[in-house]
């Protein structure tokens, strides 16, 4: 999943379907998810990762159906799972890869002879629901998803609606997965704790709803400011934070000052806001999430000490 095309569950996914919840529902679910069930959820979403790296999309199966080099493409890159993940991707049931196997040329004959009797093209995935559900009776009761459909629900349980950005409990997920490759492959990694500056005047000033904007704001322009490997998050309410695996603490820097500067120079109305920003990296010492985010979160709270609107590195 995400990473330079590395998938974090549903990173890929930049539609802008967000459900439109209000905001003090959404502090609810942040601190409940926080208190309540995390780790629970936790475990549903280190599932759902897991899954999904290995879910194929329509478009790929279409592409596999129908052209031999893109089949030898996937045949070498998922082995000897490749077609109980194509059934997998088309049904939501596991089959054993042999029978997987003989289930997808059954399918492929089927949808030929669909399209030949038809006289127009079906697809794969009406010939593997006609084929399976008809004629095999392998499926009882088949669910029919839409793609769009899978990524709406995926993004609205993945992502926080005010700012667009990751949830807490996928940022915890991602954060112990990206420190074990980190730790495994021996590359850097750095986290980026980002906290608004004198948000509570903000509020106080220009009402909840203002702030409310400008968290808003402030998520997009995270998310148009970070590559495809980083995971933004909404770390808790007005503290955001960001996952940069295979990042130098220098680039990492780079890529804080950027946001910080942007941020700096958007405009509500009548005023303008800052962000603090603690940078911690991967090291001997730092070799844990809760020391990762120790280290940024005291980098962040010397930025504040020293000022606010800048960016700190973090010590080991
Ligand atoms: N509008 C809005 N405000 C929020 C949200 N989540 C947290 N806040 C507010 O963020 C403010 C954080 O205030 P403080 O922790 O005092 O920090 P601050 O005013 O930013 O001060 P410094 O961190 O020292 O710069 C509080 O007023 C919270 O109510 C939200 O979702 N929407």
């Amino acid at each position: 999943m995400a990473q330079g095309s590395k998938n974090h569950t549903v990173s890929n996914d930049n539609s802008n379907s967000n459900l439109h919840r209000n905001n003090s529902k959404s502090n609810d679910r942040i601190s409940n998810a926080a208190t309540n069930s995390l780790d629970n959820t936790e475990k549903q979403l280190e599932d759902i990762i897991e899954v999904d790296e290995n879910t194929l999309s329509l478009a790929e199966l279409e592409f596999i159906a129908n052209d031999k080099k893109v089949h030898n493409c996937y045949k070498e890159k998922y082995k000897s799972h490749l077609y109980s993940n194509i059934l997998m991707s088309l049904t939501h049931e596991s089959f054993p890869e042999n029978e997987a196997k003989a289930l997808w040329y059954e399918i492929i004959d089927h949808m030929q002879k669909l399209n030949h009797t038809l006289g127009r093209y079906v697809g794969v995935s009406v010939a593997s629901l006609d084929y399976l559900t008809n004629i095999k009776c392998t499926l009882i009761e088949p669910k029919i998803i839409e793609e769009d459909k899978i990524n709406y629900v995926a993004q609205a349980t993945t992502k926080d609606e005010l700012t667009g950005l990751y949830l807490r409990e996928v940022f915890n997920v991602v954060l112990k997965k990206e420190l074990g490759e980190a730790r495994r492959s021996n590359s850097m990694l750095c986290l980026l704790m980002i906290d608004i500056d004198d948000f509570k005047n903000v509020n106080d000033t220009y009402g909840h709803q203002k702030g409310d904007e400008v968290l808003s704001k402030i998520g997009d322009t995270i998310n148009d400011s970070v590559r495809e490997m980083d995971l933004a998050a909404r770390y808790g309410g007005e503290e955001l934070a960001i996952i940069m695996p295979n990042t130098t603490m220098k680039d990492a820097y780079q890529v804080g000052d950027r946001i910080r500067k942007k941020i700096e120079n958007l405009t509500f109305c009548s005023f303008n806001v800052t962000v603090s920003i603690g940078l911690g990296a991967i090291s001997k010492t730092a070799n844990t999430t809760t020391k990762l985010i120790d280290i940024a979160d005291m980098a962040l709270y010397k930025a504040k000490e020293n000022g606010k609107n800048q960016v700190v590195m973090g010590d080991e």
